[in-house]
């Protein structure tokens, strides 16, 4: 039995809206505190942000595309860190991934891996615009390049979110060796658990609010 604890503690709560403002950042954070949730994600143009003891930043990199050239991720990682920043979700380089280029995909995982330091560094796969196999080698390449963590989704492409195949599969590719974060599309208490039960150590949600209200301590 998970307890609504025990998913608040798992959960990014999560604001990425491109127009969202200093002032729904703020808020974010006083909700965050008030649900327990392990950190909050926002844009990096948010950064530095004020948060209390505990609570952690997280920031995104090469947002949402991943199209971005490695030296502009890699300072964009190094700059958020700077201001402040515990973990770094980056997004990994589709069109790598796409031509199966993959000592090129860990090559720009393993750029921003260095940028970070000893911030965490989350790799935003887009598992839903991925085959399996697909999904196994990016995985696979991530882990080489020593990242901490694979994630699903940007929450922000057409193809859509997270899945609880892909969760299962990115777990069983990583082993116990690095985390899995399951973002995008995660509404409901049932969601969440589906995510899981089927792997994902992490969660990154801006439905916090609804999640939580359908668990119970
Ligand atoms: O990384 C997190 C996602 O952007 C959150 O997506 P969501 O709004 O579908 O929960």
């Amino acid at each position: 039995m998970t307890t609504r604890r025990e998913i608040a503690a798992m959960i990014d709560h999560t604001l990425l809206k491109p127009e969202a403002t200093g002032e729904q950042v703020a808020a974010l954070i006083a909700q965050g505190v008030e649900l327990g949730t392990f950190s909050v994600c926002v844009s990096p143009n948010q950064l530095p942000v004020e948060v209390p003891e505990g609570l952690r930043v997280a920031t995104v990199c090469g947002f949402p595309s991943g199209a971005h050239a490695t030296a502009v991720k890699a300072a964009e990682a190094a700059d958020s860190v700077a201001k402040g920043a515990d973990e770094v979700d980056m997004v990994v380089n589709l069109r790598q991934v796409k031509e199966h280029d993959w000592d090129a995909v860990e090559a720009d995982v393993r750029a921003v891996k260095e940028a970070v330091g000893a911030a965490l560094l989350k790799v935003i796969i887009e598992s839903a615009a991925l085959t399996d196999e697909e999904i196994v080698a990016v995985c696979q390449a991530s882990e080489r390049a020593c990242a901490d963590y694979v994630k699903t989704s940007t929450g922000f492409h057409p193809a859509g979110g997270a899945s609880v195949h892909a969760v299962r599969l990115m777990r069983e590719t990583v082993g116990e060796r690095l985390g899995v974060k399951a973002s995008g599309g995660i509404r409901t208490a049932q969601d969440a658990l589906a995510m899981v039960e089927a792997g994902a150590s992490r969660l990154g949600v801006s439905a916090s609010v609804a999640i939580l209200d359908g668990l119970e301590d």
